[in-house]
């Protein structure tokens, strides 16, 4: 399995001349920060959340992301009726099972989404994808206590059981899709200092599916782009707090020899 500079360069302009609609069902935390990234990288973001309206705007999007970072019964329910009209459209749905392994409720809802509407592309930290195959598994809040190496097991078994890529962030980004990986080690400790780094994440993944029919390339040039982009903010950053402006404004300028110079594939 290859990971390009080109072929990553390719899927950016690709979203910064289609501008595909991401429809993002997210936390009440990231949102704001969410629609930033998703601008910055060329796309559109629309956060819609009432079951009401959340067919009607899945019809008009290129991708759907489902984020359980503030879950509530209500939301449960919007986000099933989402995950539905997104698979019989065939809309990619990308889900962040945020805080899996902190509470019941973030670990049942996800795996019941998962099983009920299996995603194109599931995209978390290592303890919240180790969780979605193990109860002992325990995530301190929405932030991980393991390694992307040690989800790798449970990685496989999910993509495995229900034909999805698994995204795993981490120091190395682990991106796999059966017997198929790619590993990304671009990125810098203090993302994890800056909340909603996953969250754009997996919305910037939504962005990439949207516009590269290869689910595993579009989630692995995902996480290079954040990872490049945070590496890019960080040179810039005085600490936690300029980090997301400058992350921002990398995601904007980001280009091909950026990617060629940065680009770190393997780890
Ligand atoms: N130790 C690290 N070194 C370099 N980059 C990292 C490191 N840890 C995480 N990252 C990068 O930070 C970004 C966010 O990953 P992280 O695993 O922190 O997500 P998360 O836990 O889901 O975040 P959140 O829930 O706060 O939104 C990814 O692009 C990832 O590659
Ligand atoms: C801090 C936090 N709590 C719930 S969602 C969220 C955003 C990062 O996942
Ligand atoms: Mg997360």
């Amino acid at each position: 399995m290859s990971l390009t500079a080109d072929a990553i360069w390719k899927d950016v302009q690709a979203i910064r001349q289609q501008g595909p609609l991401v429809h993002n069902i997210t936390n009440y935390v990231a949102m704001e920060f969410t629609a930033n990234a998703l601008l910055a990288i060329g796309a559109s973001p629309v956060m819609a959340h009432t079951a009401e309206e959340v067919r009607e705007i899945v019809a008009i999007s290129q991708a759907l992301v489902i984020n359980l970072g503030t879950l509530s019964p209500v939301w449960i329910h919007s986000m099933r009726e989402a995950m539905e009209e997104a698979s019989r459209r065939k809309v990619p749905i990308v889900l962040d099972p945020v805080g899996a392994g902190a509470s019941r409720l973030r670990t049942q809802t996800a795996r019941e989404l998962i099983a009920a509407f299996p995603p194109r592309i599931i995209r978390g930290n290592a303890s919240e994808i180790i969780a979605l195959g193990s109860d002992e598994q325990k995530t301190r809040g929405v932030d991980s206590l393991a390694t992307s190496a040690q989800a790798y097991e449970t990685a496989r078994a999910l993509s495995k059981r229900y034909g999805c890529v698994v995204s795993v962030s981490g120091a190395t980004d682990l991106i796999l899709q059966g017997d198929q990986e790619l590993r990304v080690s671009n990125g810098t400790p203090l993302m994890t200092r800056v909340t909603a780094m996953g969250c754009a994440a997996s919305a910037l993944t939504g962005a990439f599916a949207a516009c590269n029919p290869s689910s595993l390339h579009a989630a692995a040039h995902a996480m290079a782009i954040m990872g490049i982009a945070g590496e890019m903010g960080a040179q810039q950053a005085q600490g936690p707090g300029t980090l997301p402006m400058h992350f921002l404004d990398a995601l904007h300028q980001v280009n091909l020899s950026h990617i060629r110079d940065r680009l770190r594939v393997g780890g």
